[in-house]
Protein backbone atom coordinates (compact mmCIF):
# COMPACT_ATOMS: atom_id res chain seq x y z
CA UNK A 1 0.00 0.00 0.00
CA UNK A 2 2.96 2.35 1.00
CA UNK A 3 4.64 1.27 -1.58
CA UNK A 4 1.56 2.22 -4.12
CA UNK A 5 1.34 5.66 -2.51
CA UNK A 6 5.23 6.09 -2.99
CA UNK A 7 4.90 4.98 -6.68
CA UNK A 8 1.74 7.20 -7.31
CA UNK A 9 3.76 10.41 -5.81
CA UNK A 10 6.45 9.54 -7.65
CA UNK A 11 4.46 9.70 -10.96
CA UNK A 12 2.74 12.67 -10.60
CA UNK A 13 6.25 14.22 -9.62
CA UNK A 14 7.93 12.97 -12.88
CA UNK A 15 9.57 10.21 -12.02
CA UNK A 16 10.08 7.44 -14.27
CA UNK A 17 9.27 3.96 -12.10
CA UNK A 18 10.06 0.46 -13.27
CA UNK A 19 9.41 -2.74 -11.18
CA UNK A 20 11.39 -6.44 -11.05
CA UNK A 21 11.63 -8.41 -8.78
CA UNK A 22 9.00 -6.61 -7.09
CA UNK A 23 11.70 -3.79 -5.89
CA UNK A 24 10.77 -0.29 -7.10
CA UNK A 25 13.25 1.53 -9.23
CA UNK A 26 13.22 4.80 -10.06
CA UNK A 27 16.08 6.99 -12.64
CA UNK A 28 17.81 8.65 -11.84
CA UNK A 29 19.27 8.48 -8.02
CA UNK A 30 22.26 6.62 -7.14
CA UNK A 31 23.55 8.48 -4.29
CA UNK A 32 25.11 11.54 -5.14
CA UNK A 33 28.33 12.11 -2.61
CA UNK A 34 27.24 15.85 -2.99
CA UNK A 35 26.17 19.10 -4.66
CA UNK A 36 29.57 19.35 -6.81
CA UNK A 37 28.73 15.94 -8.39
CA UNK A 38 25.34 15.43 -8.79
CA UNK A 39 25.53 14.39 -12.83
CA UNK A 40 24.83 11.02 -11.49
CA UNK A 41 21.76 9.49 -13.81
CA UNK A 42 23.41 10.30 -17.32
CA UNK A 43 24.68 6.95 -17.76
CA UNK A 44 21.32 6.22 -18.06
CA UNK A 45 21.38 3.21 -15.30
CA UNK A 46 18.82 2.84 -13.05
CA UNK A 47 19.25 2.18 -9.80
CA UNK A 48 17.76 0.88 -6.37
CA UNK A 49 16.32 4.45 -4.28
CA UNK A 50 16.70 5.74 -0.83
CA UNK A 51 13.40 6.79 -0.45
CA UNK A 52 14.56 10.30 1.99
CA UNK A 53 16.21 11.26 -1.27
CA UNK A 54 13.15 10.80 -3.39
CA UNK A 55 11.09 12.38 -1.33
CA UNK A 56 13.55 15.29 -0.69
CA UNK A 57 13.76 15.42 -4.43
CA UNK A 58 9.70 15.58 -4.77
CA UNK A 59 9.68 18.72 -2.60
CA UNK A 60 12.32 20.41 -4.11
CA UNK A 61 10.24 19.54 -7.57
CA UNK A 62 7.46 21.56 -5.98
CA UNK A 63 9.47 24.33 -5.51
CA UNK A 64 10.94 24.19 -9.47
CA UNK A 65 8.62 21.89 -11.43
CA UNK A 66 9.47 20.25 -14.05
CA UNK A 67 9.92 22.07 -17.41
CA UNK A 68 8.53 19.00 -19.07
CA UNK A 69 5.49 18.79 -16.75
CA UNK A 70 5.05 22.96 -17.20
CA UNK A 71 5.07 22.45 -21.03
CA UNK A 72 1.79 24.33 -21.85
CA UNK A 73 2.24 26.46 -19.54
CA UNK A 74 5.08 27.74 -20.66
CA UNK A 75 4.61 27.86 -24.42
CA UNK A 76 0.63 29.65 -23.29
CA UNK A 77 3.06 32.14 -21.89
CA UNK A 78 5.78 32.64 -24.96
CA UNK A 79 2.93 32.63 -27.64
CA UNK A 80 3.35 36.27 -29.63
CA UNK A 81 6.49 36.65 -27.56
CA UNK A 82 9.87 36.30 -28.77
CA UNK A 83 11.67 33.60 -26.73
CA UNK A 84 15.52 33.47 -27.28
CA UNK A 85 17.42 30.37 -26.67
CA UNK A 86 20.44 29.87 -24.10
CA UNK A 87 22.10 26.81 -23.75
CA UNK A 88 24.92 25.70 -21.46
CA UNK A 89 27.23 23.03 -22.53
CA UNK A 90 28.42 20.31 -20.19
CA UNK A 91 25.89 18.75 -18.19
CA UNK A 92 23.19 20.37 -20.17
CA UNK A 93 24.09 19.59 -24.10
CA UNK A 94 26.50 16.59 -23.25
CA UNK A 95 26.14 14.28 -20.20
CA UNK A 96 29.47 14.69 -17.46
CA UNK A 97 31.57 12.35 -18.09
CA UNK A 98 35.14 11.32 -16.62
CA UNK A 99 37.16 12.75 -19.11
CA UNK A 100 36.64 16.28 -20.26
CA UNK A 101 37.60 16.10 -23.92
CA UNK A 102 35.31 12.87 -24.44
CA UNK A 103 32.11 15.38 -23.15
CA UNK A 104 30.47 14.54 -26.96
CA UNK A 105 27.16 15.38 -27.67
CA UNK A 106 25.04 12.93 -29.00
CA UNK A 107 23.61 12.95 -32.68
CA UNK A 108 20.19 13.77 -31.44
CA UNK A 109 21.10 16.45 -29.08
CA UNK A 110 22.71 18.36 -32.39
CA UNK A 111 19.62 17.49 -33.82
CA UNK A 112 17.16 18.96 -31.89
CA UNK A 113 19.59 22.50 -30.45
CA UNK A 114 19.62 22.71 -34.88
CA UNK A 115 16.07 22.66 -34.69
CA UNK A 116 15.20 24.72 -32.10
CA UNK A 117 17.94 27.05 -33.64
CA UNK A 118 15.74 27.40 -36.62
CA UNK A 119 13.05 28.97 -34.97
CA UNK A 120 14.81 30.59 -31.80
CA UNK A 121 17.47 32.74 -32.15
CA UNK A 122 20.21 30.06 -29.91
CA UNK A 123 23.18 30.57 -28.01
CA UNK A 124 25.69 28.34 -26.10
CA UNK A 125 27.52 30.25 -23.54
CA UNK A 126 30.48 27.66 -21.91
CA UNK A 127 32.73 27.47 -19.63
CA UNK A 128 34.53 25.82 -22.23
CA UNK A 129 37.17 28.24 -25.18
CA UNK A 130 34.62 28.73 -27.76
CA UNK A 131 36.34 26.72 -29.89
CA UNK A 132 36.09 23.60 -28.06
CA UNK A 133 32.60 24.23 -27.13
CA UNK A 134 32.11 24.95 -31.35
CA UNK A 135 33.84 21.68 -32.44
CA UNK A 136 31.73 19.80 -30.04
CA UNK A 137 28.30 21.34 -30.98
CA UNK A 138 29.60 21.62 -34.89
CA UNK A 139 26.11 23.69 -35.29
CA UNK A 140 26.47 27.09 -37.64
CA UNK A 141 23.28 27.95 -36.77
CA UNK A 142 23.85 29.30 -32.90
CA UNK A 143 26.11 31.70 -31.26
CA UNK A 144 28.52 30.85 -29.00
CA UNK A 145 30.13 32.30 -26.01
CA UNK A 146 33.60 30.60 -24.03
CA UNK A 147 35.40 31.35 -21.25
CA UNK A 148 31.81 31.89 -19.21
CA UNK A 149 30.93 34.20 -22.04
CA UNK A 150 34.64 36.05 -21.65
CA UNK A 151 34.62 34.98 -25.83
CA UNK A 152 31.84 35.84 -27.92
CA UNK A 153 31.45 35.82 -31.54
CA UNK A 154 28.23 37.93 -31.78
CA UNK A 155 25.36 37.51 -34.11
CA UNK A 156 26.86 38.56 -37.97
CA UNK A 157 24.59 40.81 -38.75
CA UNK A 158 25.57 43.02 -35.60
CA UNK A 159 27.39 45.88 -36.01
CA UNK A 160 29.52 45.59 -33.04
CA UNK A 161 31.29 42.05 -34.35
CA UNK A 162 32.94 43.45 -37.40
CA UNK A 163 36.40 45.04 -37.58
CA UNK A 164 36.94 47.46 -40.18
CA UNK A 165 37.59 45.28 -42.57
CA UNK A 166 34.64 43.63 -42.29
CA UNK A 167 36.17 40.51 -40.37
CA UNK A 168 34.24 39.01 -37.60
CA UNK A 169 35.50 40.00 -34.17
CA UNK A 170 35.23 38.57 -30.98
CA UNK A 171 33.55 40.20 -27.79
CA UNK A 172 36.93 39.54 -25.53
CA UNK A 173 36.54 41.57 -22.82
CA UNK A 174 39.38 39.98 -21.06
CA UNK A 175 41.64 40.04 -24.04
CA UNK A 176 44.79 42.19 -21.88
CA UNK A 177 44.64 39.04 -19.40
CA UNK A 178 45.72 36.76 -21.79
CA UNK A 179 49.71 36.93 -21.05
CA UNK A 180 49.06 36.61 -17.43
CA UNK A 181 46.63 33.97 -18.02
CA UNK A 182 49.59 31.92 -19.55
CA UNK A 183 51.58 32.80 -16.42
CA UNK A 184 49.00 31.61 -13.91
CA UNK A 185 48.67 28.58 -16.05
CA UNK A 186 52.24 27.61 -15.63
CA UNK A 187 52.37 27.95 -11.59
CA UNK A 188 49.06 26.16 -11.50
CA UNK A 189 50.86 23.29 -13.86
CA UNK A 190 53.58 23.23 -10.76
CA UNK A 191 51.07 23.51 -8.36
CA UNK A 192 49.34 20.32 -9.05
CA UNK A 193 51.61 18.37 -10.43
CA UNK A 194 52.12 16.25 -7.34
CA UNK A 195 48.76 15.61 -7.23
CA UNK A 196 47.78 12.24 -8.84
CA UNK A 197 44.54 12.68 -11.31
CA UNK A 198 44.49 16.65 -11.25
CA UNK A 199 44.32 18.29 -14.62
CA UNK A 200 44.31 21.53 -16.02
CA UNK A 201 42.43 22.62 -19.00
CA UNK A 202 42.81 25.43 -21.17
CA UNK A 203 39.93 27.23 -21.97
CA UNK A 204 41.44 30.65 -23.34
CA UNK A 205 40.32 32.98 -20.93
CA UNK A 206 39.80 30.41 -17.81
CA UNK A 207 41.70 27.76 -17.04
CA UNK A 208 40.18 24.52 -15.64
CA UNK A 209 41.38 22.58 -12.73
CA UNK A 210 39.89 19.16 -12.67
CA UNK A 211 39.82 16.74 -9.80
CA UNK A 212 37.48 14.44 -10.87
CA UNK A 213 40.07 11.67 -11.18
CA UNK A 214 41.92 12.99 -8.11
CA UNK A 215 41.68 10.50 -4.91
CA UNK A 216 38.87 11.92 -2.33
CA UNK A 217 41.04 12.23 0.26
CA UNK A 218 43.26 14.53 -1.51
CA UNK A 219 40.52 17.05 -2.84
CA UNK A 220 41.14 19.66 -0.24
CA UNK A 221 44.50 19.36 -0.65
CA UNK A 222 44.10 20.48 -4.17
CA UNK A 223 41.53 23.05 -3.43
CA UNK A 224 43.77 24.59 -1.05
CA UNK A 225 46.77 24.97 -3.11
CA UNK A 226 44.74 26.22 -5.92
CA UNK A 227 43.06 28.92 -4.12
CA UNK A 228 46.13 29.99 -2.19
CA UNK A 229 48.57 30.63 -5.62
CA UNK A 230 45.26 32.85 -6.60
CA UNK A 231 45.31 34.55 -3.61
CA UNK A 232 49.07 35.79 -4.50
CA UNK A 233 46.95 37.13 -7.58
CA UNK A 234 44.59 39.68 -7.15
CA UNK A 235 43.99 39.23 -11.01
CA UNK A 236 42.74 36.20 -10.57
CA UNK A 237 39.22 34.84 -8.61
CA UNK A 238 38.48 30.85 -8.15
CA UNK A 239 34.80 30.19 -8.94
CA UNK A 240 33.75 26.41 -8.29
CA UNK A 241 31.67 23.73 -11.01
CA UNK A 242 31.62 20.14 -10.87
CA UNK A 243 34.78 18.61 -9.44
CA UNK A 244 36.47 21.80 -10.86
CA UNK A 245 37.41 24.55 -9.81
CA UNK A 246 38.10 27.94 -12.80
CA UNK A 247 40.78 30.25 -12.25
CA UNK A 248 39.13 33.20 -14.23
CA UNK A 249 40.05 37.26 -14.67
CA UNK A 250 38.65 38.64 -11.44
CA UNK A 251 36.41 41.01 -14.06
CA UNK A 252 32.72 41.44 -13.15
CA UNK A 253 31.66 39.33 -16.08
CA UNK A 254 29.73 36.43 -15.72
CA UNK A 255 26.92 34.27 -18.06
CA UNK A 256 24.33 36.49 -17.04
CA UNK A 257 26.23 39.03 -18.38
CA UNK A 258 27.16 37.63 -21.58
CA UNK A 259 23.42 36.56 -22.10
CA UNK A 260 22.59 40.45 -21.88
CA UNK A 261 25.28 41.47 -24.32
CA UNK A 262 23.75 38.88 -26.98
CA UNK A 263 20.51 40.07 -25.98
CA UNK A 264 21.63 43.41 -26.46
CA UNK A 265 23.69 42.41 -30.18
CA UNK A 266 21.00 40.24 -31.22
CA UNK A 267 18.45 43.41 -31.57
CA UNK A 268 16.54 42.59 -28.70
CA UNK A 269 17.59 44.92 -25.24
CA UNK A 270 14.95 47.06 -25.24
CA UNK A 271 12.01 45.13 -26.55
CA UNK A 272 9.22 44.22 -24.11
CA UNK A 273 7.88 40.92 -25.62
CA UNK A 274 11.61 38.80 -25.15
CA UNK A 275 11.62 36.09 -23.33
CA UNK A 276 14.76 34.94 -22.42
CA UNK A 277 14.74 30.96 -22.08
CA UNK A 278 18.26 29.74 -20.05
CA UNK A 279 18.78 26.12 -19.48
CA UNK A 280 22.32 24.78 -17.86
CA UNK A 281 22.83 22.72 -14.84
CA UNK A 282 25.98 24.28 -12.73
CA UNK A 283 26.58 27.29 -10.66
CA UNK A 284 27.84 29.52 -12.68
CA UNK A 285 24.54 29.40 -14.78
CA UNK A 286 23.14 30.71 -11.86
CA UNK A 287 24.40 34.81 -12.77
CA UNK A 288 22.30 33.89 -16.49
CA UNK A 289 19.47 32.60 -14.28
CA UNK A 290 19.75 35.68 -11.92
CA UNK A 291 19.11 37.90 -14.82
CA UNK A 292 16.02 36.33 -16.07
CA UNK A 293 14.66 36.39 -12.45
CA UNK A 294 15.35 40.11 -12.44
CA UNK A 295 13.51 40.57 -15.45
CA UNK A 296 10.30 38.66 -14.21
CA UNK A 297 9.65 37.02 -17.45
CA UNK A 298 11.63 34.21 -19.06
CA UNK A 299 12.18 30.95 -18.23
CA UNK A 300 15.30 29.71 -16.17
CA UNK A 301 15.95 25.90 -16.16
CA UNK A 302 18.38 23.93 -14.08
CA UNK A 303 19.54 20.70 -14.76
CA UNK A 304 19.80 18.40 -11.98
CA UNK A 305 19.18 15.19 -10.56
CA UNK A 306 18.59 16.31 -6.61
CA UNK A 307 18.11 18.69 -4.85
CA UNK A 308 19.60 22.22 -4.81
CA UNK A 309 19.67 25.59 -4.10
CA UNK A 310 18.99 27.57 -7.34
CA UNK A 311 17.13 30.70 -8.20
CA UNK A 312 16.09 28.95 -11.25
CA UNK A 313 12.18 28.23 -11.53
CA UNK A 314 11.75 25.33 -14.02
CA UNK A 315 14.20 22.04 -13.91
CA UNK A 316 15.19 19.13 -15.96
CA UNK A 317 16.55 15.80 -14.74
CA UNK A 318 19.18 15.35 -17.21
CA UNK A 319 20.46 16.00 -21.00
CA UNK A 320 17.90 13.17 -21.71
CA UNK A 321 15.51 15.56 -20.34
CA UNK A 322 16.53 18.65 -22.30
CA UNK A 323 16.59 16.86 -25.31
CA UNK A 324 13.01 15.90 -24.72
CA UNK A 325 12.36 19.40 -24.04
CA UNK A 326 14.29 21.10 -26.89
CA UNK A 327 12.40 18.75 -29.14
CA UNK A 328 9.03 19.49 -27.94
CA UNK A 329 10.08 23.84 -27.89
CA UNK A 330 10.96 22.87 -31.73
CA UNK A 331 8.09 21.17 -32.50
CA UNK A 332 5.69 23.61 -30.99
CA UNK A 333 6.95 26.46 -32.32
CA UNK A 334 6.93 24.80 -35.96
CA UNK A 335 3.19 23.90 -35.62
CA UNK A 336 2.63 27.78 -34.72
CA UNK A 337 4.84 28.57 -37.55
CA UNK A 338 2.54 26.26 -40.54
CA UNK A 339 -1.06 27.50 -38.49
CA UNK A 340 -0.85 31.13 -39.54
CA UNK A 341 0.75 30.33 -42.71
O1 LIG B 1 29.82 26.06 -18.46
P1 LIG B 1 30.00 24.62 -18.83
O2 LIG B 1 29.91 24.39 -20.32
O3 LIG B 1 29.10 23.71 -18.06
O4 LIG B 1 31.51 24.30 -18.40
C1 LIG B 1 31.88 24.05 -17.05
C2 LIG B 1 33.05 23.09 -17.05
O5 LIG B 1 32.61 21.99 -17.88
C3 LIG B 1 33.58 20.99 -18.17
O6 LIG B 1 33.83 20.24 -16.98
C4 LIG B 1 32.72 19.48 -16.53
O7 LIG B 1 32.41 18.47 -17.52
C5 LIG B 1 33.49 17.49 -17.73
C6 LIG B 1 33.04 16.56 -18.86
O8 LIG B 1 31.82 15.97 -18.59
C7 LIG B 1 33.75 16.75 -16.41
O9 LIG B 1 34.79 15.80 -16.59
C8 LIG B 1 34.13 17.77 -15.33
O10 LIG B 1 34.29 17.13 -14.08
C9 LIG B 1 33.03 18.83 -15.19
O11 LIG B 1 33.42 19.86 -14.29
C10 LIG B 1 34.84 21.58 -18.72
O12 LIG B 1 35.78 20.55 -18.95
C11 LIG B 1 35.38 22.66 -17.83
O13 LIG B 1 36.52 23.26 -18.41
C12 LIG B 1 34.31 23.74 -17.62
O14 LIG B 1 34.80 24.72 -16.73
Amino acid sequence: MIKRNLAKLMHTMGFQISHSNNQMKVKPFNGPENEDDDDNGTNGNLTFVNPPDVAAYASWLVKHPSALNMFDSITKEAKGKRVVVFLDYDGTLSPIVEDPDKAFMSAEMRMAVREVAKYFPTSIISGRSREKVKEFVQLNNVYYGGSHGLDILAPPRAVKSFDKKGNEVAFQPAKSYLPAIQEISIELEDTIREIQGARLEDNKFCISVHYRQVPPQDHEILKEKVKSLVENRPEFRVTEGKMVLEVRPSIPWNKGDALNYLLDTLGFSNAEDVLPLYIGDDRTDEDAFKVIAGRREGFPIIVSSIPKDTVAWYSLRDPSEVLAFLLRLAKWKKSETSFFK
